[in-house]
């Protein structure tokens, strides 16, 4: 994923606006006709003042006319219609009703534009992250991923509001400055050099206001980040004595975000109020040169005056919709990145079905996480349906790593893994995932019911059998416990559960699945020895259909292993039953001797 820091060149931002652009460009071609006849309608309301002004004057009807009353009067001829005070009142109403309109259709369209475009970039980021491979979220880290489907796309989305906007405001400033044109030119044109003077000062003095944006933001984050540690840590930080510590970084934190806020506030008034200023006082020098240079009839000043002071708010607020235009286009780009990134991060799939699975071979696996660190390290063995292995050793051996290469989540670096004879790479992922069933030490619990956790992996098991994996699993003992029996929510990532029962849940899930391995990794690490033993009791006492292979901390789970594998560094060192292992008298028996001791 890009960082956040980045800078993002220009042509970059270009290019995701074009694709902004030709999204639903039908949609997109009805808000540009509508912007402009807002536009061009608030210019005529605009110029209805004149012949309003002109006609209250006079004692006459007006029958001919030049400039601006001519049009107006030729229109009125045309339609037929009296040029009269009340009929042009109605004009003018008639002119605002559409104008007022056809904006409130711009802004439902454009909402309607974002909001599809917002969903179709969350989609896209979503459903590719779903099919991104393991490894993309271990070097991301889920919660950047998280943020970038969430935050990151909502951003992006802002590109469709503030890009509209800008045009909407560009072309209320291009009639305005038509109208003033038309009526003054040279005086237009000195309004226009005074106006554009001052943006573009203000632009220069806006920039480092959006730098401080930037600190604000940084120290609002260690803000939380402090408090976060001193209430989610409270438990470890009051057992280690960091109070203070952590109290520290949190002072001088929010000491520089009062400081950073009070900038950027002061800087955005001044900003906003000097500018005002500088507009104002170009109107009252500009009304001084109107009433006593250019001769122009009272009517013809108002309009240009009234254009004019419409004008001023709206270059500030250009300013305002291409500055939001510019920080949410990043964030598009951004999105874009991650999700092209995503899509080249896709899982690879065979494709064939590897049918039932009766023996899985690893034939001298090698792998590394990363360059520096060899984890396995020609890995070779053998299970067949019916058998139950295990693998044993210090914590980091990678025992872990291997059902990672099992399940596919990574794949080896050399050698092969087959099932039935056939490497595991040319199966249907889904399909072969099927086929085993993995229980994990930190099981995640959806938000759901228990029956709705248990059932994950068998949609359609009955109300006897999500019972009977559950007694085996050991889940009925605190089933009772739960308010409504088996139909309790868990709550999100089963807050409500402790970390051994999350784990029966996690086994009973496993239990429902209709693989041909069961794999449990550390699966039964949380719960006490003895509940332990009956859980592992009660497995082998199954009437087992299918393989087990068993990644255990406490040798005591794995001491009716068919075959016991111990690991150290990434190797396969010895290998046996519990009593053959303990008759060579190796790294097992040491272990199972200090254990034993415990
Ligand atoms: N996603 C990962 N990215 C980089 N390195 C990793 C990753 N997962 C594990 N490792 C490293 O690979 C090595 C083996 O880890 P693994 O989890 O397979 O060991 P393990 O034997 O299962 O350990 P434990 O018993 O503590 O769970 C360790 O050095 C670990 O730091």
């Amino acid at each position: 994923m890009t960082d956040a820091s980045e800078n993002i060149t220009w042509k970059e931002k270009a290019q995701a606006l074009r694709r902004v652009a030709q999204f639903r460009p039908n949609i997109m071609a009805v808000i540009v006709v509508l912007g402009g006849a807002t536009a061009f309608l608030e210019g005529i309301g605009l110029s209805f003042i004149w012949p309003i002004l002109e006609v209250a004057q006079a004692d006459e009807p007006i029958t001919q006319a030049e400039g601006f009353l001519g049009v107006f009067l030729r229109a009125y001829q045309f339609v037929g219609i009296p040029f009269q005070l009340e009929y042009l009142i109605i004009g003018v109403a008639l002119a605002m009703t559409v104008r007022f309109t056809s904006s409130f259709l711009v802004a439902w369209l454009r909402s309607i534009v974002q909001m599809a475009y917002e969903e179709m970039l969350r989609t896209r980021a979503f459903d590719s992250a779903l099919d991104a491979r393991v490894s993309y979220f271990d070097e991301e880290g889920s919660d950047d991923i998280l943020n970038a489907i969430i935050t990151e796309t909502r951003y992006s989305g802002r590109v469709i509001k503030s890009g509209v906007e800008a045009l909407e405001t560009t072309f209320l400033a291009l009639v305005y400055l038509s109208v003033m044109f038309y009526i003054a030119p040279r005086m237009a044109l000195g309004a226009l050099v005074l106006l554009g003077g001052i943006t573009y000062l203000l632009r220069e003095v806006i920039e480092p206001a959006y730098t401080v944006g930037s600190r604000v933001a940084t120290s609002n984050e260690r803000v939380q980040e402090a408090v976060q540690a001193g209430t989610q840590g409270i438990r470890d930080v009051k057992l280690f004595g960091l109070t203070d510590e952590v109290f520290d970084v949190f002072d001088e934190w929010i000491g520089k975000y009062r400081e950073s806020s009070i900038d950027l506030q002061r800087n955005k008034a001044a900003i906003q109020n000097f500018y005002d200023l500088a507009a104002a006082l170009t109107l009252f020098a500009l009304i001084y040169v109107g009433f006593t240079y250019s001769g122009l009839a009272l009517g013809a000043l108002g309009i240009f005056f009234l254009a004019m002071f419409r004008l001023a708010p709206l270059v500030s607020r250009l300013n305002s919709n291409v500055y939001s235009l510019e920080g949410n286009l990043s964030h598009l780009v951004r999105t874009q990145t991650f999700v092209e990134e995503l899509d080249g991060r896709r899982e690879s799939d065979g494709g064939a079905d590897p049918g039932r699975v009766s023996t899985i071979d690893f034939d001298d696996v090698r792998f590394s996480y990363t360059d520096d660190e060899q984890v396995l390290n020609g890995i070779s063995f053998s299970v067949d349906r019916g058998d139950f292995v295990a693998f044993v050793g210090q914590s980091g051996a990678g025992k872990s790593t291997i059902v990672s290469l099992l399940t596919r989540f990574y794949d080896p670096d050399e050698g092969r893994i087959t099932a039935n004879g056939t490497s595991i790479d040319e199966f249907d992922l889904r399909a072969w995932r099927d086929r085993i069933a993995v229980v994990r030490q930190k099981p995640f619990i959806f938000n759901d019911t228990l029956t709705g956790n248990v059932t994950v992996g068998n949609r359609n098991a009955s109300r006897d059998e999500v019972e009977r994996v559950c007694e085996i699993a050991k889940v009925d003992e605190f089933v009772d416990d739960l308010p409504n029996g088996y139909d309790s929510e868990l709550g999100d990532d089963g807050v409500r559960l402790s970390g051994g029962q999350r784990q029966r849940v996690a086994l009973a899930r496993a239990l429902l699945t209709d693989a041909d391995f069961l794999v449990l990794d550390e699966a039964t690490s949380d719960l006490d020895s003895s509940l332990e033993k009956e859980v592992q009791a009660s497995i082998e006492a199954m009437d087992r259909d299918y393989g087990m292979i068993a990644i255990a901390h406490r040798l005591s789970t794995v001491q009716n292993a068919d075959r016991i594998y111990t690991v150290d560094e990434g190797e396969i060192i010895e290998s046996g039953t519990h009593q053959e292992l303990l008759a060579k008298e190796g790294d097992y028996a040491e272990l199972y001797t200090i254990q034993s001791q415990a």
